[in-house]
């Protein structure tokens, strides 16, 4: 069944959003909390290890029954069983959007369970030292070459499960500039060094040229029948990589209905694969899998995803907010900003709609952020006192890996403080200097997990990726395709002509 093809600003709930907007937006938080003394609890969900507070938004329970209701109208299970059921709801491409099923171990299609046991063959080879370069010795270093989804999923997994990590050290090249080629390979020893070519369509102009320049520099000292020990790709093109001269054993497939930011479950995890070990990989995938099952089998009012949402076409459509800051408290998130950055705002920076019409309301939110407390020294100045109204997601994990007692507790007293700062800023005191002034007033979700595993790293991940999905069938657009990226590239090969 294709989508629905609604325009949310057409249903009764819109209607309805409007003119409760009205009544709320002067409405202060502070004055909610007052009044409300069970709204910490009333506003909250608890599933699994994870701890999701939205009572600091500017929002009532009437407020959420009607974006639930929006999300009915606007027929959101539907869409929801159409994804995990495999139907092409890529409709401008063809496509199913399937990547849920690289993770659903019950369901495992041949494909998948044949790849993850290539995969898993592998990098116990690589891990181990039974993997030898050309002169015999084990590999020391993995290089992934790619770009967009085919490196920044791998590149944030594997900083966010650096504590998991083996002896090996994986390192990213994406850029096409040939400064940075040769600065990453400047240290490296090329006789203990693995090169994995990721690239899901092979045609991409930076990950070839990179992938070229890499080959003629290792065979400047090993030879072409070398390259068997060095070099793998991943990709869903068989041919272009064969002409590359990757053998068949060498390659790890991935498939049409793997969209590419959302791909680092398929084979082009392989860097990460290797980095923490199967067995962490595979944790990594069973965590995303929980979450699938949470998205599609919670009711919409216990539903992370669905619910944070909501609260964030609240104010993308009526406060009119245009961005919103993600503020992972744990350095090991540092990359996590910049694959969000593709996955919502490739997936939903869209203005025409499913029906194939320009788009008259607000679309793709801008996702921005970095980590606490670095932000706190940085950009917060301007969320706490600034013109815009920017809301924040809080992330923090109770337990540290490393134990340091006392500065866990000082960054999770900041996370706690910055989201109460924000909310109530010195509302109610006697404030003499307007610059010392803070309105308070300003949203934000506090997202609290156990620990930082490799299991809920998978949930965390997938939680944002069922998040932008709910957001692009309330928006009526399509959020797996990307043809806006397209024109640029064209002109670029034309220049280079
Ligand atoms: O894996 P490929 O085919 O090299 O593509 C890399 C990236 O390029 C894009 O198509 C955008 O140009 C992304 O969607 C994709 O993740």
């Amino acid at each position: 069944m294709p989508l629905p093809k609604i325009n949310p600003t057409k249903t009764d709930s819109w209607e309805k959003l409007k003119l409760h907007f009205e009544q709320l937006k002067d409405v202060k938080m502070q004055d909610l909390f007052s009044s409300e003394t069970l709204r910490n609890e009333n506003f909250r969900i608890n599933w699994e290890d994870f701890d999701v507070d939205f009572s600091k938004n500017r929002i009532t329970s009437e407020t959420l029954n009607l974006l639930y209701n929006l999300a009915k109208e606007c027929e959101l299970t539907s869409a929801i069983n159409a994804q995990f059921a495999g139907e092409h709801i890529n409709e401008t491409e063809d496509r199913a959007v399937h990547h849920t099923a690289l993770r659903d171990f019950e369901n495992l299609k041949p494909e998948v369970a044949t790849t993850l046991k290539q995969m898993k063959r592998f990098s116990s080879e690589v891990i181990s030292g039974e993997w030898k370069g050309y002169t015999g010795k084990a590999i020391s270093t993995i290089v992934n070459i790619g770009i967009g989804g085919s490196d920044l999923g791998p590149a944030m997994a594997t900083e966010a499960l650096k504590f998991y990590q083996n002896h090996l050290e994986v390192i990213y090249i994406s850029n096409v500039d040939g400064d940075h080629v040769m600065e990453t390979l400047k240290p490296l020893d090329i006789e203990t060094t693995l090169f994995i070519i990721v690239s899901k369509t092979f045609t991409t102009q930076e990950t070839l040229s990179n992938a070229t320049t890499i080959r003629k520099i290792f065979l400047k000292d090993a030879s072409e029948t070398d390259i068997a020990q060095h070099f793998v790709a991943v990709s869903t093109n068989l041919d272009a990589v064969k002409a590359f001269g990757i053998s068949a054993e060498n390659t790890f497939t991935l498939w049409d209905w793997v969209g590419g930011r959302f791909s680092l479950w398929s084979a082009v995890g392989l860097s990460t694969c290797c980095a923490v070990g199967y067995d962490n990989f595979k944790e990594l995938l069973e965590g995303a899998n929980e979450m699938d099952v949470h998205f599609k089998e919670t009711p919409f009012t216990k539903n992370i995803p669905v619910t944070l949402a909501l609260i964030s076409i609240w104010y993308n459509n009526f406060f009119n907010s245009e961005t919103e800051a993600v503020l992972p408290y744990s350095q090991y998130l540092s990359k996590y900003i910049d694959y969000l950055q593709q996955a919502v705002m490739e997936s939903n920076g869209k203005s025409v709609d499913r029906n194939g019409d320009f788009i008259e309301y607000q679309t793709g939110t801008i996702v921005w952020g970095s980590t606490g407390t670095n932000v706190q020294h940085a950009f917060m100045q301007l969320i706490h006192q600034g013109t815009k109204l920017i809301p924040c997601d809080f992330i923090c994990y109770t337990e540290s890996l490393h134990k340091l007692k006392d500065h866990q507790q000082k960054l999770l007293a900041n996370c706690y403080a910055q989201t109460e700062a924000l909310m109530q800023g010195t509302y109610g005191e006697i404030v003499k200097n307007n610059f010392k002034n803070f309105d308070g007033n300003k949203p934000s979700n506090l997202m609290e997990i156990k620990k930082l595993t490799p299991k809920s790293l998978g949930k965390l991940i997938a939680l944002y990726e069922h998040k932008l999905f709910v957001q692009g069938i309330i928006w009526n657009i399509f959020s797996y395709d990307q043809w806006g990226v397209e024109l640029g590239k064209k002109l670029a090969v034309k220049r280079l002509q």
